[in-house]
């Protein structure tokens, strides 16, 4: 089955071809394969730019989850990718086909060249081992030939990145607040450098301060290492304000992909507009809207 393409204003194109593909999907559908089979994602084509936030907006249910899992291989049964591509434009030149990836090859790929936040993440440390002995085991496992003292440094050097007191390498989750511990969960992430990260409701479940906080330092970290973001929340004004571009989602497919701007200024779908009136902090004058230039100047600053 065939989808239309999603909406957009031509300008969109201009921007995509001034960019650098990181990782392309086409055609991907996804279903699980419950006792009534689900079509999660139907029938989906999408370019993420390398280091670019890619926002994925639509309500509960539409397949954001689902599709950003299923591009990066993280899928778990009764998921299954019924057919599409996948393919991860390396930095070191070479295509690699995602869907095609076993053993060794997808486990390498999972850390090193895509990583996760996820919302529960934070829950996710192990309580009874230190920060350090968890960040160490990333390096342990994934870089072998590293020495205890360069593990130590690198470990170090993490928590520093994301505004933690290396200090609190010694401590145990339970020792951490809430948002400590994901920004100790988005160190292990950023740990290999991967080239793509999805985060899923990365700040949900910490207050506004924190959250605000925490996005500030991924959006810094984003233009040290030029990591590309799939983005997933339900606060569409949050999203507008972080990222570069926006994918609509509904019923499992993209109805709309455009900048943040273009979204809000210009939205092509009913769907786009319906979404925007849900949060009325977006609408009155329109003089309200967070995402002015000098308002992202400073959320990337
Ligand atoms: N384990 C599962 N078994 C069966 N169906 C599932 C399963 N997980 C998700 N689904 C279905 O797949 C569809 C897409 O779910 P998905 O979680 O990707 O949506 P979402 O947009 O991320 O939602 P939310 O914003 O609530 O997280 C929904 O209809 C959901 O009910």
């Amino acid at each position: 089955m065939t989808g239309s393409a999603p909406l957009s204003t031509p300008d969109h194109a201009d921007y995509m071809a001034a960019r650098e593909p990181v990782l392309t999907a086409e055609h991907v559908t996804i279903d699980y394969q419950a006792e009534r089979p689900v079509r999660a994602v139907d029938d989906v084509s999408l370019v993420l730019n390398r280091g670019e936030i890619l926002g994925l907006a639509g309500e509960s249910g539409c397949g954001k989850t689902t599709l950003a899992y299923g591009i990066n291989r993280l899928l778990k049964p009764p998921a299954i990718l019924r057919s599409g591509a996948v393919t991860l434009h390396d930095k070191n030149g070479a295509d690699i086909d995602v869907v095609g990836l076993v053993d060794e090859d997808l486990r390498k790929f999972r850390w090193d060249k895509t990583s996760m936040v996820f919302q529960g993440a934070m829950n996710a440390l192990n309580p009874v081992l230190s920060v350090k002995a968890q960040l160490s085991d990333v390096f342990t496992t994934h870089r072998p030939s590293m020495s205890k003292q360069e593990r130590q440094a690198a470990s170090e050097e993490l928590l520093s990145l994301v505004g933690v007191d290396p200090a609190r390498l010694t401590a145990y989750p339970h020792e951490l607040s809430g948002g400590m511990r994901q920004r100790v969960m988005i160190a292990m992430a950023l740990a290999l450098k991967p080239q793509v990260m999805i985060m899923d409701e990365p700040t949900t479940a910490l207050d506004v301060v924190v959250q605000r906080g925490i996005l500030r330092e991924v959006m810094r970290l984003r233009e040290q290492f030029n990591f590309a973001v799939i983005f997933i929340t339900h606060d569409l004004p949050m999203l507008l304000e972080i990222s570069d571009r926006i994918a609509v989602m509904k019923a499992g497919r993209i109805v709309e992909i455009n900048t943040s701007e273009n979204i809000y200024e210009r939205p092509q779908h009913d769907y786009t507009k319906q979404l925007l009136r849900s949060f009325p902090s977006l609408l009155g004058d329109r003089g309200g809207f967070v995402r002015g230039k000098e308002e992202a100047h400073v959320a990337r600053g």
